[in-house]
């Protein structure tokens, strides 16, 4: 595949110059650069998702120019987005038949014909599972599948290991490897550099628009790629100066929540959580993600009625105070979806500095918004945190995903909150501003600020937290000191698999109306089957 001379303009903005990229049948390509060096552009460009404004595209050796993904995908090219497009409520074999009946009908053929393809590259899809009961490894396994199954040879991959644990990690690369054994292709878009070395045959590094070099992952060390992309040393997250305080900032005791699904089966998400953060402590919970995570945040919020619980902030019961008084009253969130929670996509970026602290200053002055002053802060947080925009008046969805979650940690951490909720802090940004993010929050630690961190970024996790709890099926099912357990540890944790290097909890909802009736504690058969 080569692109040659490819070039992109949005108003205010020349998302791709002059781009040349040569992509040899057979290898794992791997594109880097930092937030809004316009890998995700060039990829749309390549799927026909967009078209660009000069430049040429030849795949085999034949130019080809793309009016929509079928073209795409006609041509052999398929791509997995990063958030993942599967309908939960359908088994596999129908999320992958859908809109491509024809190719294999919906029976029996179409069965034959996946399992042929997982079988061949070492998927382990089941094609009559339900993609609800699955996690999120494997639902993107059925996002490769999907794509093989419409006969792709060139995969996309868009950040394919921001949601996986290590061993997934290592899974997933096993069946790259195999794809690549088979003669088909992969490029793929990463910001974790590490990875990025272990898999990839060859590199591109894109800066502000423009191919910077290739390099050679053989003779290349994380360290120079990050140099080559940001210009900037790679960042450590190993600073242990611990500001623990022993004061309480938020206390959650005995909390119970439970969801009804579509076919009204009530089930259990979580069961009985006791835990307390102190000023200046950051309480880090690992977990693949679906056990629990969303609805904990969500409990903490107010954004869903407790069954049970008791939710302490700052010495002030709140477990029945509305959302928004908690927020005045110094909750800060950074949400795990930030097109769906964090951001209005639609509005413009000083519009978005008042979302969600529509009674403070600077956005308000006694009954009325302020919007000079909301104009003025939104430009403050762009320079602050290295917003990379032409201007405030442009909207959230023109910002690439990286610079939108700067944005969010923007505005969170410009209230000067007591208690920080913080799900996946940095997913998506390059490795310059995940330095700087992780800096900010320490530097709010000093200053006595609490987080709950929850992330699948396990070095994250293990190097900003300063307690570590293990979250499996809606329970706190282990502690981990994060002085001394490794990613693959936690990882193992994480998927029920015991540790010699955790502990079980010591309070883990045996309070209050918690789980003191439950005494099955291994993890493995733990809760209700989520
Ligand atoms: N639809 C759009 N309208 C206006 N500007 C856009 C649009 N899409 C992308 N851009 C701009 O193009 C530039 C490149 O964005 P792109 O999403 O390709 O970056 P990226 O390298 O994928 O970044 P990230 O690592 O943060 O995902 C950014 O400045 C972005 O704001």
């Amino acid at each position: 595949m080569e692109l040659r001379g490819i070039t992109k303009r949005f108003p205010g903005v020349v998302a791709n110059h002059d781009i040349d990229i040569t992509v040899r049948r057979g290898t794992v390509h791997a594109l880097v650069g930092e937030n809004g060096a316009g890998k995700s552009t060039l990829m749309k460009i390549l799927y026909g998702m967009q078209k660009p404004d000069e430049g040429t595209i030849a795949v085999d050796g034949e130019q080809v120019s793309f009016h929509n993904p079928g073209d795409a995908i006609a041509r052999g090219i398929g791509m997995v987005h990063q958030h993942f497009m599967l309908a939960d409520y359908l088994t596999v074999l129908e999320n992958v038949v859908l809109g491509s009946e024809k190719l294999y009908g919906i029976g029996d053929r179409a069965r034959a014909k996946i399992k042929e393809i997982s079988d061949s590259y070492g998927l382990g899809v089941r094609p009559d599972a339900m993609v609800e009961d699955l996690g999120v490894a494997d639902r993107q396994r059925v996002e490769i599948l999907k794509v093989l199954y419409r006969g792709a040879r060139t995969l996309i991959l868009d950040e394919p290991t921001a949601v996986l644990v290590p061993q997934e990690v290592d899974a997933l690369f096993d069946n790259l490897r195999e794809l690549k054994a088979e003669g088909l292709t992969v490029i793929f878009i990463s910001h974790k550099l590490g990875e990025v070395l272990s898999v990839a045959d060859e590199i591109t590094v894109i800066r502000r628009g423009t191919t910077v070099g290739t390099a050679d992952p053989k003779h290349t060390t994380t360290k120079q790629l990050a140099e080559l992309m940001v210009g900037s040393e790679l960042p450590s997250p190993e600073t242990r100066e611990s500001t623990v305080t022993d004061v309480p900032m938020l206390t959650v005791d005995g909390l119970r929540l439970s969801a009804t699904d579509p076919d009204g089966v009530v089930r259990s998400v979580l069961d009985g959580i006791g835990f307390t953060i102190h000023k200046g402590e950051v309480l880090g919970i690992a977990g693949v993600e679906g056990n629990g995570q969303s609805e904990l945040v969500d409990a903490i919020m107010g954004m869903r009625h407790l069954d049970a619980g008791v939710l302490t902030l700052d010495g002030a019961d709140i477990s029945r105070t509305p959302t928004r008084k908690r927020r005045e009253d110094g909750m800060g969130v950074i949400p795990e979806d930030r097109h769906r929670h964090g951001l209005l996509l639609e509005a413009p970026l000083w519009e978005n500095r008042i979302l969600g602290h529509v009674t403070e200053r600077p956005n308000s002055k006694g009954a009325f918004l302020d919007l000079k002053g909301a104009r003025t802060d939104t430009e403050r947080i762009v320079r602050e945190y290295d917003v990379r925009t032409p201007g405030i008046d442009v909207t959230a969805a023109s910002l690439s995903g990286g610079n939108q979650q700067k944005l969010i940690v923007g505005r969170e951490m410009s209230h000067d909150p007591k208690l920080l909720i913080a799900a996946h802090p940095t997913r998506g940004v390059d490795v310059g501003a995940q330095a700087q993010i992780w800096d900010q929050i320490r530097e709010a630690r000093r200053e006595g600020l609490a987080v709950l961190l929850i992330s699948a970024d396990l070095d994250e996790l293990i190097g900003l937290s300063d307690t570590l709890r293990v979250m499996y099926r809606g329970r706190l099912v282990a502690d981990a000191d994060p002085a001394t357990i490794t990613p693959e540890e936690l990882g193992s944790a994480m998927t029920g698999a015991a540790s010699g290097h955790l502990e079980a909890p010591d309070d883990s909802g045996a309070e209050g109306t918690g789980s003191a009736d439950s005494t099955d504690t291994d993890p493995r058969n733990g809760g209700e089957d989520r």
